[in-house]
C-alpha cells in the first residue's frame, strides 16, 4: 500500500560498484553457458585473449579487453538484480531471531524453544512477545507489529474465527493475548520461503523466456553462419579477415544487449511486486498477470469495505420492533462474524439490550453462519431463529418490497426468522470504496474484463456493481462456483485472475492462472495460491496486473531495442571494414569512421555499454501507461525500434572520434 522503508527500491549507480566482485564471481563458464548468448561472447573472449597474447597489438589487446568487458556487463546487470534481493533476505533474516515459545500442555504451559514447535501445538503469546512460528489464533483477538515481514509499521488486528486469523513467525504481540495453532514445521516458515524466494534461489527460467532464448539462440547462430561465410567473400577480394576481426563482429552482430539484460529484466520484475509487498512463487505467475484477460473480484472487502454492519431492522407482518430486535440478537449473540457482532451492537446501542449472553442464553445451540447455507442462528429450547440471505426463506409480498428496497440500494437485506415465521429484515450497509469506478476503467482501457464475484443477492450485486462500475457480476455465488466461472473463462482461451483469503476459496485460488492470497488468510488458501499479497489488500491485484505488463514491455522493447540496433551496427561497420578495398563502399560509411580497426573497435565497445547504458531501464522497467495491447506494441516499435536504429550509428561515430586518437588504430 505505502511505501515500505525496508525496501531497496530504486537503482542506484552504487549498486553497479558493490556488485562487481559477485559479477567477475560470474564469469565462470558453469554460469555462462545458462546464457547462450553470451556464452558465445564468452568463448569469443576466450579465443581473442589466445590470439591477442600471442601476437599483441594495441588493437588487439583493446578488443580483448572490451570483449571481456561485455561478458562482465551482463554478468553486473544480473548480479545487481539478485543484490537487492539479497539486501532483502538479510533483513528477513535478523527476524528470524531465536523465539522461545509458551507451548500448551496438559499440566498447563512450558517454554521451549521456538524450534521445537510442532505442527498443531497450541502457543500462548501476550503483549510485548514475538510469534513462535506461522500459525492460526484459535482464541482471543490482538494487535501485532507485523512491520518486520511487511515494513509497515500500522499495528494489525488478528482475531480467531474469521479471514483475518493468520499470524506469522516473528512478528511481535502488541496487545492483548491470542492462542495460537501452529500450521508449519520450523524451517519451513512463510520467512523461511521468502528468504528463499527474493533471494532467487528457486528462481527458473519461465517458459517465455525459454522460448525467447531459443529466439535469441537461433539468431546467433544465423549470424555465426553469416560471418564465417564473409571469410571467402573477403579472401576472394583480398582482405582476408583476422579471427579477431570477425569475432569482434559476430559479438557486434549477436543479440548481446536482450541476452545480457534478460534475466534481470525477470528478476527485476519479481523484485517490484516484493517492494509492492506482494510474494510471486514463480515467475510464471508474474507473466501471466501480465496477460490477463479477466479479473475476478470479491464483492465485500474487495470493492466495499468489508465492515458490513447492521444499519437498520425493518419489522413486517405486524410484528413489534421488541419481537424483531429480540429475535436479531439472539441469532446473533454466539455469531462471531463482523456481521453478527454489528446486530449485537445495534440491539444494544439503539434498543438497550445486553450485548452478552445470559447464562439461559448460553445452552442454546449455535448454528453457524456458512456461505452455502447463508444462515446463522440458535436453537434455543423450543425457539428456532434463523437470520439470513433471503433466499433462505418464503416471503410474503410486503417482505419482499423491503428485501428489495433494501437491495436497490446496495445493502444486504438479512431476513429474521423464528420457526417458518419472518419477523423482519435486518439491513447491512457496506460503502464502496472510493476511486473504484476509475481503476475499473484503467482495466477495461488495457482490455481487461471484471467481474464481481458475491454471495450477495443479484439485485444488491448489481446496484454495488453499477456504483463500482465493474463490467459483469455473479451473485448468489458459492466457492465451487467462482472455480467452475474460472474454468469456464479458461475453456474460452482466456486466463484469468482472482483474490482469495478463505479455505473455500483455494480451489479457486488453484485453478486461477495469478492466484493472489491474502496474507490474513488460511494456510491452505496460501498454499494455493501462486502469490501472497503481505497487506491483505484485494485491490492490490489491480498494480500486479501492471507490474506483469511492465515485465511483457520491458522486455519486448528491450529485445526490439536489441535486435534493430545489431542490424544497424552491421551497416555501420561493413563499409568502414571494407572501404580499402571497395572504394565505392566508402558512400556507405555515413559516419565516416576512421579506420577499419578503429570501426570495429568502437562498435565492440559501444555494444558493451549499451549494456551498462540499459541497467537503469532493465530494473526499472519502461514507463507504462494503460493502453491496449496493440497500441503498445505500435508506440514500441517507434521508439525502441527507431532508437535501435539509429543509435549505433551515433554512439560508434562518438566512440570512434575517441578510439581513433589511440596510436596504432587511428
Ligand atoms: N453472519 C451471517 N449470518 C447470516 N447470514 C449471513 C451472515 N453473513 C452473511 N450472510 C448472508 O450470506 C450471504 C453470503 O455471504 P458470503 O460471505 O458468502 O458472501 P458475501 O460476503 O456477500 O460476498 P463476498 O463473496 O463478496 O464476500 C450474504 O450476502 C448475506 O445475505
Ligand atoms: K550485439
Ligand atoms: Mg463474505
Amino acid at each position: 500500500m505505502t511505501a515500505t522503508p525496508n525496501r531497496t527500491g530504486a537503482f542506484t549507480p552504487r549498486s553497479l560498484v558493490s556488485s562487481l566482485p559477485e559479477a567477475v564471481r560470474k564469469l565462470h563458464p558453469r554460469h555462462q553457458v545458462r546464457n547462450p548468448v553470451m556464452f558465445v561472447v564468452w568463448v569469443g573472449s576466450v579465443l581473442v585473449t589466445v590470439f591477442a597474447v600471442g601476437e599483441p597489438s594495441v588493437f588487439t589487446v583493446a578488443v580483448a579487453i572490451w570483449l571481456w568487458l561485455t561478458v562482465l556487463f551482463a554478468n553486473l546487470a544480473e548480479a545487481v538484480a539478485e543484490g537487492r534481493g539479497k539486501a532483502q533476505a538479510e533483513s528477513l533474516r535478523r527476524t528470524k531471531k531465536d523465539t522461545v515459545a509458551r507451548r500448551i500442555t496438559d499440566q498447563g504451559e512450558e517454554v521451549v524453544a521456538g524450534t521445537d514447535l510442532r505442527v498443531g501445538d497450541l502457543v500462548v503469546v501476550e503483549a510485548g512477545e514475538v510469534v513462535p512460528g506461522d500459525g492460526d489464533v484459535v482464541e482471543g483477538i490482538a494487535t501485532l507489529d507485523e512491520s518486520a515481514i511487511t515494513g509497515e509499521s500500522a499495528p494489525v488486528i488478528r482475531e480467531s474465527g474469521g479471514d483475518r486469523s493468520a499470524v506469522t513467525g516473528g512478528t511481535t504481540v502488541l496487545s492483548d493475548r491470542v492462542v495460537v495453532r501452529i500450521s508449519t514445521k520450523p524451517g519451513e516458515t512463510f520467512v523461511d520461503r521468502m528468504i528463499a524466494l527474493v533471494e532467487g534461489a528457486q528462481r527458473q527460467k519461465t517458459p517465455n523466456e525459454i522460448a525467447l532464448t531459443i529466439l535469441l539462440s537461433t539468431l546467433t547462430i544465423i549470424f555465426l553462419l553469416a560471418v564465417v561465410a564473409l571469410q571467402p567473400f573477403a579472401v576472394y577480394s583480398g582482405s582476408a579477415q583476422s579471427v579477431i576481426v570477425l569475432t569482434a563482429l559476430l559479438v557486434c552482430l549477436i543479440p548481446t544487449t536482450i541476452g545480457a539484460l534478460l534475466s534481470a529484466i525477470g528478476i527485476a520484475g519479481m523484485d517490484r511486486l516484493v517492494q509492492r509487498n506482494v510474494l510471486a512463487t514463480s515467475g510464471k505467475a508474474v507473466e501471466a498477470a501480465g496477460d490477463i484477460d479477466t479479473l475476478l473480484l470479491d464483492k465485500t472487502g474487495t470493492i466495499t469495505w468489508g465492515n458490513r454492519r447492521a444499519t437498520e431492522l425493518v419489522p413486517v407482518g405486524g410484528t413489534s420492533m421488541a419481537a424483531l430486535v429480540d429475535a436479531a440478537r439472539l441469532s446473533s449473540l454466539a455469531d462471531g462474524t463482523p456481521e453478527g457482532r454489528s446486530v449485537v451492537e445495534l440491539c444494544a446501542i439503539e434498543h438497550g439490550r445486553s450485548a452478552v449472553a445470559s447464562d439461559h442464553e448460553k445452552t442454546g445451540v449455535f448454528v453457524p453462519f456458512s456461505a452455502q447455507t447463508r444462515m446463522s442462528g440458535i436453537d434455543l429450547g423450543d425457539r428456532r431463529v434463523r437470520k439470513g440471505a433471503a433466499s433462505g426463506f418464503v416471503l410474503t409480498d410486503e417482505t419482499r418490497r423491503v428485501v428489495d428496497g433494501i437491495s436497490a440500494d446496495g445493502g444486504t437485506p438479512l431476513v429474521v426468522a423464528e420457526s417458518s415465521t419472518v419477523l423482519g429484515v435486518i439491513r447491512l450497509s457496506d460503502v464502496v470504496k472510493p476511486g473504484m469506478r476509475e481503476r475499473f476503467a484503467e482495466l477495461r482501457s488495457m482490455g481487461i474484463r471484471t467481474v464481481m464475484v458475491t454471495g450477495d443477492n443479484p439485485l444488491t450485486a448489481k446496484a454495488i456493481a453499477a456504483e463500482a462500475g465493474v463490467d459483469d457480476f455473479l451473485a448468489e455465488a458459492k466457492p465451487e462456483d467462482k472455480m467452475a466461472l474460472i474454468r469456464r473463462e479458461q475453456d474460452g482461451g482466456k486466463l484469468v485472475a482472482m483474490t482469495g483469503d478463505g479455505t473455500n476459496d483455494a480451489p479457486a485460488l488453484a485453478q486461477a492462472d495469478v492466484g493472489v492470497a491474502m496474507n490474513t488468510g488460511t494456510a491452505a488458501a496460501k498454499e494455493a495460491g501462486n502469490m501472497v499479497d503481505l497487506d491483505s489488500d484485494p485491490t492490490k491485484l489491480i498494480e500486479v496486473v501492471g507490474i506483469g505488463k511492465q515485465l511483457l514491455i520491458t522486455r519486448g522493447a528491450l529485445t526490439t531495442f536489441s535486435v534493430a540496433n545489431d542490424l544497424a551496427k552491421y551497416f555501420a561497420i561493413l563499409p568502414a571494414m571494407f572501404a580499402a578495398i571497395y572504394p565505392q563502399l566508402d558512400r556507405l560509411n555515413l559516419t565516416h569512421l576512421a579506420t577499419p580497426q578503429s570501426a570495429i573497435l568502437s562498435a565492440v565497445i559501444f555494444n558493451a555499454l549499451v549494456i551498462v547504458a540499459l541497467v537503469p531501464l532493465a530494473l526499472r522497467g519502461v514507463r507504462y501507461r494503460p493502453a491496449s495491447a496493440s497500441a503498445l506494441l505500435r508506440r514500441n516499435l517507434l521508439v525502441y525500434g527507431v532508437g535501435g536504429l539509429i543509435a549505433p550509428f551515433l554512439g560508434i561515430w562518438l566512440i570512434d572520434l575517441l578510439v581513433r586518437l589511440i596510436p596504432g588504430i587511428g
